[in-house]
């Protein structure tokens, strides 16, 4: 049997529902006690509560001391299950797939309902976690999301329903594979990705979203205020409102590398629109276009690379990879 090295970190799936009042909340202990008993034919199950936070309360520090948890443990275990809070689980799950270069499966596997409701996915998701991480195939895929049936790579799932137990999904492409009560399937295969190093997280990374009527204000703004770098969830295929674009020329001419991604759910930015805030201007500007990640996906991958460098060719060679 495998040793998978579960790795606790909070979020619904370590919750409890208080029946008199409905809320849902830590009570400071793992409420899936006998861990190791629900998996006794599946692997060998070893815990670490590494943080008990909801995933609100996640920070990019907090991911980074995970990452270097996992590494200090990858030798003595043949896989590892993280769980955390659904809210920012993609962004965790994105980070260590950029830092770790691990061969061996990472799993990163959440809750919508605490383990006391009623059809809760906690312990179900648990245990589909563990079956896909002790499943050799799932290695050298990168750090993958098991949710719900469906595996998803980091790089693409992202929550799109506050509440519903099917709330992963990769829009891009869809999960790379499934489980069912028999056997794990793979039907995608995975792109090789690029490990980035990291030591430290130091920088200042915001994340706008574009709006109708959206105006300089904001922009103005932030040239007074201390930032290293800025993600910009745009319109459609990359286009801003033109009042936005001065400003915008400001903050580049200031040596602020700015990422373009869109707040469209699928497809990718490319410099199409020739017309004032159009993406092309944008483009032409120096602003970095991004390959179909999210927002604040974009924006742990700058917070990132940023770490080592600002140069701008660096830095757009880096978003155009998968
Ligand atoms: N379902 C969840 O885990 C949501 C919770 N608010 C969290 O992210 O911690």
């Amino acid at each position: 049997m495998k040793d998978i090295l579960m790795i606790h970190t909070g979020g619904t799936i370590s919750m409890l529902e208080n029946k008199e009042t409905g809320e849902v909340n830590s009570t400071g202990e793992h409420p899936l006690t006998d861990i190791a008993g629900h998996f006794r034919h599946t692997a060998n199950i070893h815990e670490k509560i590494a943080l008990n936070l909801p995933s609100p309360q996640m920070t990019p520090h907090h991911m980074l001391q995970l990452a270097k948890t996992v590494k200090e443990n990858y030798s003595n275990h043949d896989g590892v299950v993280i769980t955390h809070g659904t809210d920012t689980l993609e962004e965790t799950a994105y980070f260590l797939d950029l830092v770790l270069g691990t061969e061996k499966p990472v799993i990163l596997t959440g809750a919508m309902r605490s383990s006391n409701e009623i059809g809760s996915d906690a312990l179900y998701n648990l245990i589909s976690a563990v079956r896909v991480a002790a499943d050799h195939r799932a290695g050298g895929k990168g750090v993958l999301v098991v949710m719900n049936d469906e595996i998803h790579t980091a790089a693409n799932v992202t929550k799109t329903s506050t509440s519903n137990v099917a709330t992963f999904q990769s829009p891009q492409q869809g999960p790379i594979g499934s489980i069912t009560k028999e056997t794990v399937l793979f039907h995608h295969p995975v792109f090789p990705r690029k490990t980035k190093s990291v030591g430290k997280i130091s920088k200042k990374v915001f994340l706008l979203k574009a709006y109708a009527g959206m105006s300089r204000d904001i922009f103005e703004a932030l040239l007074h205020t201390d930032i290293d770098g800025l993600v910009i969830e745009a319109f459609g295929q990359g286009n801003l409102p033109k009042e936005t674009v001065e400003p915008l020329a400001k903050l580049l001419d200031k040596g602020i590398p700015v990422v373009l991604v869109s707040r469209s759910y699928q497809g990718v930015v490319q410099p199409t629109y020739g017309y004032r805030g159009g993406g092309k201007e944008l483009y032409k500007m120096g602003v970095i276009f991004s390959n179909g990640l999210t927002g604040p996906k974009a924006r742990i991958k700058l917070l990132i690379e940023l770490e080592k460098t600002s140069n701008f060719s660096v830095l757009q060679e880096s978003f155009k990879e998968q």
